[in-house]
C-alpha cells in the first residue's frame, strides 16, 4: 500500500508537474509569439504610417559653428549652408540669454556687455546638451520650423526652456518679419541628418535622437561622421587620410575605399580655440587684459597667425633684432566700439619706412632701366638717321638744281621790258600803301584796346590771387585741424603690438608642450604618422599619398608646406607623400553629407519615429550602424 501510495503519490507528483507545466509552456510560447507578433503588427502598422518626410535638414554640428541647410530632392546642386555660432550668453545685468546669432551681433556691437559665454561642445563632442538644445531650437526659428508641444514634460528642451505653450504664443508676435514670411514647416515632416565627431559617446547620440524625437517632434533622425562626409565630395579621395583641425579637437581619419578605419582614428585636444586662449593671455599679461575679449583675440588668430616655414630662424631673428623692426612686427588697433567695432591690421612705423624705401628703390630702378632703355632707343635712331642722310645725299642734290633754275626764271621775268606791266605795277604798288596804313592804324587801335584790357586783366587776377590765398589759409587751417584731431584719435586709439605671437602660438600645433599642454600631446606631423601606423601595412604607402587637410584652422598660412616638410623627415624616403588642401574648409563636411544623401534614400541613414518608439528607443540608432555598414558612424 504504501507503495502503492508512495507510486502513486511519485506518478501524481510525475504526473502533476507534467501537467501543470505544459499549459505553462505553452502559455508562455503563446504570450511571446503574440509579443511578437504584436510587435511585428505594430512595426508594420506604425512603418505604414510614418509619413515620408517633406523636407531634409543637414545640420554640421560644429563646436564653433553649426553649419544647417535644407536638403530637398529636387534641390539645386549649388545649395550651401548658413552659418550659425555654437554658443550661448547672458546680457550683463538682464535675465536676457543670447543664442547664435544674437550673440555675435552683441559681440560686433560690444562684447563687454555679456558674460556667461557658453559652448555647448567639448572636443567636438556635446557635453552641454541644453545649452546646444537652445542653439537648435534657433536654428529651427529661423529656418521657420513648427515645433509641435513637448511630448514628455522632462524632455531636454524642455529642462532648459520649462517650455510651456503659454510661454511659446507670447513668444510668437516677437517673430522678426522675416520669420513670419518665410514658409512655415512642420517639425513633424522633417527628417535631420546630424554630423557628429567620430568615435561619440553612444549614450550622448542617445540623448541627442532623444531631444530631436521627443523635443522637436521630427520624424526621422540619421547620423553620420562630419570627417567622413568631407571626404564625399572628393570622388578621388576614397582611400586616404583626412585631417580636420577644427574649433575645440583635431581628428585625424584614415580611411580605405570610403570606410574609416575604426582603430587608426586619432584626436588630438587642440584647435583654434586653444590658440585663441593662449593668445589671450600672451596679450593680457604684455599689454591689455583681453581675458574676456573672445571676439578681438578670434580677428587677431584670423588676420595675423601663420606657421612659421623655419621656426628657429624666425626666432633668432627676433633675438637678434630690436622690438618694432622685425619683418613680422605688427599693430592691431583695437576697436573703440563708438567709431570702430573691427579691429584693424597697421604696420609698425620701422615697416612703413622699410616699405617707403623698398618703394622708393623699385621707382629708382624703374627709372634707371626706362633712361637706359631711351639711351638705346637714341643711339639706334642717330646710326639709322646717318644712314640714311648717306643714301638720301644724291637726290637733295638734285632738289636744290631744281630751286636754282626757278629763282633763275623769275629773275628773268622780272627783268623783262614791257611798259604795260610797268603802269600796273605802279598802281598796285599804291593800292598796297594804302592798305598798310589803314592796317597801321588798326593795329594801333587794337593795341590801345589790348592795354586798356589787360588793365582790367591785371585787377581781376589780383583778386583771383586774393580769392586763392584765403582759399589756401583755409585749407591749411582745415588739414591742421584733422590732423590734431588724428593725433588725438591716435593717442586715444589702443594698439595691441603683435610680434612673435604671430607664429609662437600657432606653432603650438606642432608642439604643443610648448604651450604648458601634457607632453603625452604628439604634434600634428606625429598623429597623423601614428594614425597612419595603426592601419595595415599594405595601406600605408596609398594613405601617406593622400593626406587631405581640412577644417577652418587649415586656412592658416603656411599649414601645408609645413606638414609636408615635417612630414618627410619622419617617413622613409622611398615613400611618395602628397599632402592637399581642401577647396571648402569650413563647410566640407556638409557638401559631403548632401552630396551622399541624394545617392541615397532617407530610410538608409536614419530612424523613423516608429522604428524608434517600438525599439524600446534606446536602441534604435544601431540600425544606423547596420544599414551603413558602419561607413558614416
Ligand atoms: N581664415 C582663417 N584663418 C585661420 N583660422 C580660421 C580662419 N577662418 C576660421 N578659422 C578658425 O577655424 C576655426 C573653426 O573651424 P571649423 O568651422 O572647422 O570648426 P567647427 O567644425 O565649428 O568646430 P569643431 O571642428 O571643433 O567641431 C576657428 O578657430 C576659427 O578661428
Amino acid at each position: 500500500m504504501p507503495e502503492s501510495k508512495s507510486k502513486g503519490r511519485s506518478s501524481r507528483s510525475r504526473a502533476s508537474p507534467a501537467k501543470k507545466t505544459e499549459p505553462k509552456k505553452k502559455r508562455r510560447t503563446s504570450s511571446t509569439t503574440s509579443k511578437k507578433s504584436k510587435e511585428a503588427a505594430s512595426r508594420a502598422t506604425t512603418t505604414a504610417s510614418t509619413p515620408a518626410p517633406s523636407a531634409v535638414l543637414i545640420v554640421d554640428n560644429g563646436g564653433d559653428k553649426l553649419k544647417y541647410g535644407w536638403m530637398t530632392p529636387n534641390a539645386d546642386a549649388a545649395t550651401t549652408p548658413q552659418y550659425l555660432p555654437n554658443v550661448t550668453a547672458r546680457l550683463k545685468h538682464q535675465l536676457t540669454i543670447l543664442v547664435g546669432d544674437q550673440v555675435e551681433e552683441t559681440a560686433e556691437r560690444n562684447p563687454s556687455q555679456m558674460y556667461a559665454i557658453t559652448r555647448s561642445t567639448e572636443r567636438g563632442i556635446v557635453t552641454h546638451l541644453g545649452n546646444q538644445v537652445q542653439v537648435w531650437k534657433r536654428m529651427l526659428d529661423l529656418l521657420g520650423v513648427v515645433i509641435p508641444p513637448p511630448l514628455l514634460d522632462h524632455g531636454e528642451a524642455s529642462k532648459a526652456f520649462g517650455w510651456k505653450v503659454t510661454h511659446r504664443r507670447k513668444q510668437q508676435p516677437q517673430q522678426s518679419q522675416q520669420q513670419q514670411t518665410t514658409q512655415r514647416i512642420p517639425a513633424v515632416s522633417l527628417a535631420v541628418l546630424l554630423l557628429v565627431p567620430p568615435h561619440c559617446p553612444r549614450l550622448v547620440l542617445d540623448q541627442i535622437m532623444h531631444v530631436w524625437m521627443e523635443d522637436f517632434g521630427v520624424s526621422h533622425v540619421g547620423f553620420a561622421t562630419s570627417q567622413m562626409c568631407a571626404t564625399q565630395p572628393h570622388a578621388k579621395f576614397q582611400t586616404g587620410c583626412l585631417v580636420d583641425v577644427g574649433w575645440s579637437a583635431t581628428h585625424v581619419v584614415p580611411t580605405f575605399q570610403n570606410m574609416p578605419q575604426q582603430n587608426a582614428i586619432r584626436r588630438m585636444p587642440l584647435g583654434g580655440r586653444h590658440l585663441v586662449n593662449i593668445w589671450k593671455y600672451y596679450a593680457s599679461y604684455r599689454q591689455y587684459n583681453l581675458m574676456d575679449q573672445e571676439w578681438i583675440l578670434r580677428d587677431v588668430v584670423r588676420q595675423l597667425a601663420y606657421i612659421s616655414l623655419d621656426f628657429q630662424k624666425e626666432l633668432q631673428l627676433a633675438q637678434s633684432t630690436l622690438p618694432g623692426r622685425r619683418s613680422f612686427d605688427r599693430n592691431f588697433v583695437l576697436p573703440d566700439y563708438q567709431t570702430t567695432f573691427r579691429g584693424q591690421v597697421e604696420l609698425t612705423d620701422f615697416a612703413k619706412y622699410q616699405l617707403e624705401q623698398e618703394e622708393e628703390k623699385r621707382k629708382k630702378k624703374e627709372q634707371e632701366e626706362n633712361n637706359a632703355q631711351q639711351q638705346q632707343q637714341e643711339a639706334d635712331d642717330e646710326s639709322e638717321d646717318d644712314d640714311e642722310d648717306f643714301n638720301d645725299d644724291q637726290p637733295a642734290q638734285e632738289d636744290d638744281n631744281a630751286q636754282k633754275d626757278e629763282v633763275k626764271k623769275m629773275d628773268e621775268d622780272e627783268n623783262s621790258p614791257d611798259g604795260e606791266d610797268a603802269e600796273k605795277d605802279r598802281q598796285t604798288s599804291k593800292k598796297t600803301k594804302k592798305k598798310k596804313k589803314s592796317r597801321k592804324k588798326r593795329r594801333g587801335k587794337r593795341k590801345r584796346d589790348q592795354e586798356d584790357d589787360d588793365d582790367d586783366d591785371e585787377e581781376e587776377e589780383e583778386d583771383e590771387d586774393d580769392n586763392k590765398q584765403l582759399l589756401r589759409q583755409r585749407l591749411l587751417r582745415q588739414q591742421q585741424e584733422e590732423e590734431r584731431r588724428r593725433r588725438e584719435l591716435e593717442a586715444e586709439q589702443q594698439v595691441l603690438s603683435v610680434s612673435v605671437e604671430r607664429f609662437t602660438v600657432p606653432e603650438v600645433l606642432f608642439r604643443p608642450s610648448d604651450a604648458n599642454l601634457p607632453v603625452e600631446l604628439a604634434g600634428l606631423p606625429h598623429l597623423i604618422l601614428q594614425s597612419i601606423k595603426a592601419c595595415p601595412s599594405f595601406l600605408q604607402p596609398a594613405l601617406y599619398r593622400s593626406i587631405h587637410i581640412t577644417g577652418g584652422l587649415s586656412q592658416l598660412p603656411n599649414l601645408q608646406p609645413r606638414l609636408e616638410q615635417e612630414l618627410r623627415t619622419l617617413i622613409p624616403n622611398e615613400l611618395e607623400m602628397k599632402v592637399t588642401l581642401s577647396e571648402h574648409p569650413v563647410d566640407g563636411a556638409w557638401l559631403g553629407a548632401r552630396d551622399w544623401i541624394r545617392e541615397k534614400p532617407y530610410t538608409q541613414w536614419s530612424v523613423s519615429r516608429d522604428e524608434w518608439e517600438a525599439s524600446q528607443k534606446r536602441k534604435a540608432w544601431i540600425k544606423l550602424l547596420t544599414v551603413n555598414g558602419g561607413a558614416l558612424v
